[in-house]
Formats: structure tokens, sequence, C-alpha cells
């Protein structure tokens, strides 16, 4: 399984189509070296050992790696790798690394830290990450840069920013960082920046005050009066400067990372994505700016009102910056595409024709021809170079799902994952044809517990869903399944959020296919209209009427499932998460009895109206057509509570309370009409987690919770009939 040579996934085509275009398959070869590490597990596990179920417990024991930055020479690779312990209910982030040509990983800092976003520096004398420490009893309140010589060697701490650092890039020279950190504008040094955050550790009073439009996202309430701004460090003398102090300058507010800006090759110059806009909200259009280090002096690059610009990077040459572009002013669901900006200030988008949505981070080909990026495409993945001269889209490195990349002096690494192996590092061999590509693994962190797993088959299907179109699905199946047994299988939906997110061929930490698959189901995973990567007109089609064509989707994959001899019509479920929880919540109100056993509804919509208390409540006012106060019964007709006389389905509702996506009061609103109309219901709420759950514990708990659900109303009972909660 680990180190398989063909992808895992078949296909067939969408009906009414010429079969997908023709691309080069992936194939995986055995790194050139093969770890000591990797050999001793694969003994260990031996070649007839009965192979162990996949649960909770089995995903929370694997590796994870995340996204690796590469030595200037390419010859090493950098990367955190996450380990949890479900005894102790916590993980530990330490950094390797990796040799591209092969040879054993070598641990860099040790684990028990949260060491994280490992960058090389231009010299490739170190490495420079974030980290909180306690070094030395010193402890850090917030995280603080760290560097540390690739050849081992103490950690040293080159920040005590009062409010931490957030993300960093090196300035070219190897002499100095630029990072954010959120800070009060008002305040001028350090030392006030100090001042100010004794106070609000002292502070005794607990009340969230603001007139801001934007205040709180995903999980937290942003700092009241303070603002990311983009700092510069001196790694001699330790000296920090604020380089927007003194201006209106901020970052954006949404978790403000490394794509955020980019210095130029000189190091004189920092491009940067800002809201120009004040008050500032979720939903504002991003403008392009430019700061030269040595003065301060701030000029705005690009702003058009209609178009949202971030993302930007500069050539090598430093002549151009790529950026992404989205045109939300001539419709909110406008693909990000890949744009350029000269010298003289002309721009272009260069990804018109190209109907896929372009992902930071981007980055300039070596001969500053070409742009690297990934985008999805029809439920997959994969790494692109964009020719700047041709306008075409050549795939370096096809999904599965690509997830990050990193690129120096012509060595290409990608992580990358598939529904049956987790996030794994490989380097792409650029050599020859794209017909042939070939990968060369270069860890194995998880090759020996993988090689003792039981895996099922993953199919890609297609079939003709609402008007008539071509909607794909995928199938992930037991291990062992065997269409021609006798005994039938349990069917069961796994509906994706978004909606405008897409699933397909890819490894998930949450709602782990291959782990559903595992407990005994045929799961399901319907790529409805409005999915992301089939194209816009497509992602763009149940605007202002949410629920129809998604119902109707995933109605029609249980009619052709069912007409499968294998599938158990007594044992059909269905179950999602956040807009796939609305699906479900949808669901019990439009479909008739019996049809379903059981849902899960986990973070679910329920009420458009109520959904206002959200963090993006300017978004899905747009995607519904209307707000509540212009148009009630356009809203209500699009939200699962306008249906709670039809519901009929027992239903398991799953909400943490720190969700700001969607809050919790959707899923107690929901759990509570459900109990109210006697209808069986059960509440797993946490009180300690966001939209997702997080913590390995509460995961295991999920699980469990999730199963014996279904278990419970698998159509040895009363099937269809409201039953007493
Ligand atoms: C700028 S907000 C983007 C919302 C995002 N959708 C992506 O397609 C999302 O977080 N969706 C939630 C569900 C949701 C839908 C509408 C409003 C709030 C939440 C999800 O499914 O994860």
């Amino acid at each position: 399984m680990p180190t398989a040579t063909k992808k895992t996934a078949s296909r067939n085509t969408a009906p009414g189509k010429a079969a997908p275009r023709k691309r080069p398959a992936t194939k995986t070869a055995t790194a050139p070296a093969v770890t000591a590490r990797a050999k001793q597990s694969s003994k260990a596990a031996g070649p007839k050992a009965a192979l162990k179920t996949f649960d909770a417990d089995a995903l929370w024991a694997l590796a994870r790696v995340g996204a690796p930055s590469l030595s200037p020479d390419g010859a090493q690779a950098v990367v955190p790798v996450t380990r949890f312990d479900m005894e102790k209910n916590r993980g530990a982030t330490s950094l390797w690394l990796l040799s591209t040509l092969g040879g054993d990983p070598r641990p860099l800092t040790s684990a028990g830290e949260k060491d994280g976003q490992p960058r090389w520096s231009p010299q490739g004398d170190l490495v420079a990450f974030i980290a909180r420490r306690d070094q030395e009893g010193d402890k850090d309140e917030a995280p603080q840069l760290y560097l540390i010589p690739p050849d081992g060697g103490e950690a040293r701490r080159v920040t005590r920013m009062p409010f931490g650092v957030e993300a960093f890039k090196w300035f070219p020279d190897g002499k100095r960082l630029a990072f954010v950190s959120w800070v009060d504008p008002a305040l001028r040094g350090q030392a006030a920046q100090a001042e100010r955050r004794k106070a609000e550790k002292d502070r005794k009073d607990s009340a969230y005050v603001t007139e801001e439009g934007f205040y709180r996202f995903w999980d937290h309430a942003l700092p009241m009066g303070r603002v990311p701004h983009l700092h510069v460090v001196d790694l001699d003398s330790g000296k920090v400067r604020d380089l927007f102090e003194g201006t209106d300058y901020e970052l954006s507010r949404a978790e403000p990372d490394a794509d955020s800006f980019d210095i130029s090759p000189d190091g004189r110059r920092i491009v940067f994505s800002f809201d120009p806009n004040t008050p500032k909200t979720l939903e504002h259009r991003n403008a392009l700016a430019e700061i030269e280090v040595r003065s301060g002096r701030a000029q705005v690059l690009l702003r058009e009102p209609a178009w949202d610009f971030v993302a930007p990077v500069y050539s090598h040459a430093g002549q151009h910056i790529a950026f992404i572009a989205c045109h939300q002013g001539l419709k909110h669901t406008m693909p990000q595409q890949l744009a350029v900006l000269d010298t003289h200030g002309h721009w272009a988008v260069l990804s018109e024709d190209w109907d896929q949505e372009v992902a930071a981070p981007l980055r300039w080909d070596e001969d500053d021809l070409g742009v690297l990026f990934c985008a999805e495409e029809r439920g997959r993945r994969h790494l692109y170079r964009f020719d700047v001269k041709t306008l075409h889209a050549f795939p370096l490195c096809e999904g599965g799902h690509v997830g990050a990349f990193a690129l120096e002096a012509g060595t290409l690494v990608v992580l990358h994952d598939s529904a049956s192996f987790p996030p794994r590092l490989s380097v792409v061999d650029r050599e020859g044809d794209a017909q042939d590509q070939v990968l060369h693994r270069i860890e194995s962190f998880n090759d020996a517990a993988l090689s003792t797993l039981a895996f099922g088959a993953v199919e890609e299907r297609w079939y003709e869903g609402a008007l008539g179109e071509p909607v794909q699905m995928w199938l992930y199946y037991p291990p062992g399944f065997d269409p021609k047994k006798k005994a039938k299988a349990p069917l069961m939906h796994l509906i994706h959020g978004g909606p405008h997110t897409a699933m397909g061929d890819s490894w998930h930490w949450r709602w782990n296919h291959q782990a559903m698959a595992s407990a005994g189901y045929v799961v399901a995973c319907v790529n409805y209209h409005g999915s992301s990567s089939f194209g816009n007109r497509f992602a763009d089609s149940i605007t202002g009427r949410w629920g129809e064509l998604e119902l109707e989707d995933v109605e029609r994959a249980t009619d052709l499932l069912l007409q499968q001899p294998w599938a158990d019509p007594k044992r059909v479920f269905a179950t999602g998460g956040s807009y796939g929880g609305y699906m479900v919540a949808w669901m019990n109100g439009h479909v008739p009895a019996g049809r379903y056993q059981a849902y899960v509804c986990h973070a679910g919509c329920y009420d458009w109206t109520a959904m206002f208390a959200n963090d993006a409540y300017l978004w899905h006012a747009k995607e519904l057509g209307t707000a509540y106060w212009k148009d009630p019964a356009k809203v209500a007709s699009q939200s699962p509570i306008g249906y709670a006389q039809h519901f009929n389905t027992p239903t398991l509702v799953i909400h943490g309370q720190l969700d700001y996506r969607v809050p919790d009061a959707q899923g107690l609103a929901y759990y509570n009409t459900l109990k109210a109309q006697g209808i069986a219901a059960r509440l797993v709420w946490f009180p300690d987690e966001n939209h997702w759950v997080m913590k390995p514990r509460n995961s295991k708990l999920w699980y469990g919770e999730f199963f014996d659900w279904l278990k419970r109303h698998d159509g040895a009972g009363a099937g269809g009939k409201r039953r007493r909660g």
C-alpha cells in the first residue's frame, strides 16, 4: 500500500461527455535509498501478518507530515511532523530533515514542542521556525521566531514579540526576517506594545466591546483594538521594526499568513495584500501595496473595487508580481485566477480561459516563464506550471491531492496524499515526458503502520444528476468488499461541506473515508452541483436555490446505488458536516420517511436567518441570493428550519461550542426541534471544539458515537417510522 505504483482509484466517464482529457498517469517510485527505519518496520509487520481494521485509534497513531521547505541547493527538506498521543490527549510537532536524494530522516528539533512553519535560510546555514518554548527557564507567553543550524545545535530565540509571531519569510540576505504580529496600531515602539500586553493580561473584566464589522473568525474573537502588522527583525541585533507603524496599513485579519506578502529579490521592497476599506469585513476585496523597507514609504500598486487581489509573489528578476485575482464584483462565485503585474503598473489575468481555481501559494518557476500553484480538477488536486507566454497550464504532479510543494535549485518536492495514504513527501522527477511522471518518496514515516492496516478500494463514478448533467461520485468500499457476496452492505452518504468544496481521491484527517468504509459501509461522496473543481458554471448553479439541485444529485446517487445487488435498502444513511450537515437537515425535511434509516448532522447550518450570527454573515447572503430583511421568504425557503414539520428520520446532532462559522445554536435548535416532535435524536456537544473536532479523545468519541448511532438504526427496527427519542 504505501509504496503503491498505481493509482488506487478507477474512473468511469461522465455521461454525455467526452472522456476527461488524457493526462499522464502518476507513478510512485521507491526512493533511491529506502530508509533503515522503513526496512525495519516492514520486516516487523511480516508479509503474512493479518491486517488490522483502520479505526480512530489507527488514524490518530499516524504521523502528520506538514509542508516542506527546501535547502537552497535542493538537497534537503525540512518538515514539521506531528504525532498524537491518545492517552495524553495531545500532539507534539517537531522538525525533521530529509535528504531529497535518499537517506535516513534526521530529527532537527525534539518532540514535545510545537515547532512549526520551518523555512530554510537563503544561504542554507539556518532554519527559522515558529515555536512556543520553555527554554532555560524562559517560557514564551506567545509563539516566537527561533533559529537552528541544520547540522544540529540549540535553537536560538530571535524575537520576544509581546503578542507573538504568526508567519514569516526570509530576506534574501539571510540577515533579516519579515514577520506578522498583531499590535495596537495607535502605539509606537515595542515597549509600548509590551505595556499594552501587560494591561490586557491584568484586565479584570472580560467583555468584548467593538464597533467593527469583522470581529471574530472561525473559533476566536479577533484581538480587541489590535491588527496584524508586518515587522522586520535584524538577526544580529535582534532589533524589531514595525513596518506599518504610523500608517493605516494592516494585513488581512483572517489568519494572516506568509502568502499575504513577499520580499523582493533585492530585499528592498515588500509587496502585500491589504483591505483598503473601513471598517473591515471578511467580504471586502483586497488591494496590493508595496513598501520600501528602508524608508518605510508605502504605495498602493493595484486597487480595483470589483476585484480581490491576494497572494502576491515577485519573479526572480523582480520585474513582475504574480498574484491571485478574483472578479467578485462580476459574480461572487467567480474563480480565483492567476494574474501578473509589471513594473509599469500594467496587469492582466492570465488564466481567464482556464476554468479552474488557482490556489495560493504561487511560486515563479526558475526561468521566470511559468508560475507554479495547486488547483483542483474534478475531485482531485494537482500541481501545475502555468506558462505565462503560452497561457497553458501543464500538470507537474497529479493527485490524488497535492497539498503543498517546494522548489529550489531544480528540485521539486510535493506533499501529496490520496484516499489510501496520508500526506507524504516525494520528489517530482521533472526530467522527461509528463506521460511518464515519476515520484521518488523521500520519507516513510507512516509506511510501517500503513502496512499493517486494511484499506478498501476507491472508485470514481459519473452519473446523470440534477438538470440531466453529469455528476461525479466517489465510492469507498470496505476492505475485502466483494459485490458478488450474498450478504448485503450498508450504504452511507458522506456529504461534503462548503458547498464550494469537493471530495475525491484524498486523505481526510477528520472525516476519514477509509475509517468509515472499514466499519463496513460503502461510503458514497457525491460532488453535487455547487461543488468546486468542476468549473464555475457548476459551482454557481446553486446560487439562490440552495438545497434543490444538491438534493437531487444525492437522491439520484441513492437510486443508482440501491440498484446494486449488494446494497441493503434497510441500511441506508446520510451523514455530513457543515454544509453537508445542512444537506442532511434539508433531506430530513424533504425526503419521505424510511428512505434513510438515520442521519448524522455535524455542525450543520439549519436556519440561514440565525446564521447571521456567524463570522461570514455577508457571504451566505450572497449565496442565498438575498438578505433576510429584503426577502425573508426566499431565505426561509432555503433553510431546513422552514421544513421542520416534515422531519421524520432519527438524527445524531453534533456541534462544538467554539464554532463561529456555524454557531452551535444551529445544532441545538435542530436537536431541540427533533426532540420537541418526538423524533429520535441524540446530541453530542463539545464545549472545547470548533467547526472541527481536533482533539484525539474527542475525535475517538466522535467516531464511536457516529457508528453507534448508525448501528442503532440499521433497519432491523421500524425504518421510516417516527421513533420516540
Ligand atoms: C467566506 S465564508 C466561506 C464559507 C465556506 N464555504 C466554502 O465553500 C464555509 O465555511 N462553509 C461552511 C458552511 C457554511 C456555509 C455558509 C455560511 C457559513 C458556513 C462549511 O461547509 O464548512
